[in-house]
């Protein structure tokens, strides 16, 4: 699949959010990525589904990656849904019934994912396969921009990469945390194919190129 290329807007200008979002779109970026995250479930409180709504009324139609590190999960579903969500995944630490909560992301008419942490064991995955959009694997521990990439990350994206080969569906493997230009090629390499980056992209003073030099480094190791 078409590697795509996913700005977290965590480090965006919140006070000029919407003007952020379609300068990174009109920089070459595929997906936006909003995390949302409740000071419960993670220890920092950002935005929700109004904030998702502004941006759809502003104009913004590319697909919108909501990442939802809150708890509980399932309530606030329907109001993404609602506010123009193309894409959502949740922790399965956060929701009581994993299952069901895919079923009520795909009820609204979303793509739906899972989000594993740098510690959360594959076996989340075991029984859900067929239900999944998308798999987010974190790459350091939820709740903050700015952070290290865990290098352990790598050998975790390539069993998933291979669980999803296995399995013969079109899954998405979504990686999301000190994602950078120096090492989105082994990230590549290791098999993901859709790549959060927050503080490498809004930190930088020439987002288009950025992002033009990510796709250079993941086309020179998988050609795509
Ligand atoms: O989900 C997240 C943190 O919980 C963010 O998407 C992620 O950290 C992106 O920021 P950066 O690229 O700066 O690491
Ligand atoms: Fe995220």
């Amino acid at each position: 699949m078409k590697p795509l290329i996913a700005p977290s807007i965590l480090s965006a200008d919140f006070a000029r959010l919407g003007e952020e979002v379609e300068s990174v779109l009109n920089a070459g970026a595929d997906v936006v990525h909003f995390d949302v995250m409740d000071n419960h479930y993670v220890p920092n409180l950002t935005i929700g589904p109004m904030v998702c709504k502004a941006l759809r009324d502003y104009g913004i139609e590319a697909p919108i990656d909501v990442h939802l590190m809150v708890k509980p999960v399932d309530r606030i579903i329907p109001d993404f849904a609602k506010a123009g969500a193309s894409i959502i995944t949740f922790h399965p630490e956060a929701s009581e019934h994993v299952d069901r909560t895919l079923q009520i992301i795909h009820e609204h008419g979303c793509q739906a994912g899972l989000v594993l942490n740098p510690a959360t064991p594959l076996h989340y995955l075991d029984h859900v396969m067929d239900k999944l959009d998308v798999i987010l694997l974190m790459s350091v521990n939820p709740g903050f921009g700015g952070q290290s990439f865990i290098p352990s990350t790598l050998d975790k994206l390539k069993a998933v990469r291979k669980r999803i080969n296995d399995s013969g569906r079109d899954i998405r493997l979504e990686v999301d945390g000190g994602v950078k230009v120096s090492n989105i090629g082994e990230i590549a390499e290791a098999g993901a194919d859709m790549f959060v980056a927050g503080s490498a992209i809004f930190n930088a003073d020439d987002y288009a190129s950025v992002i033009q030099t990510m796709r250079d480094e993941i086309a020179a190791v998988t050609g795509s």
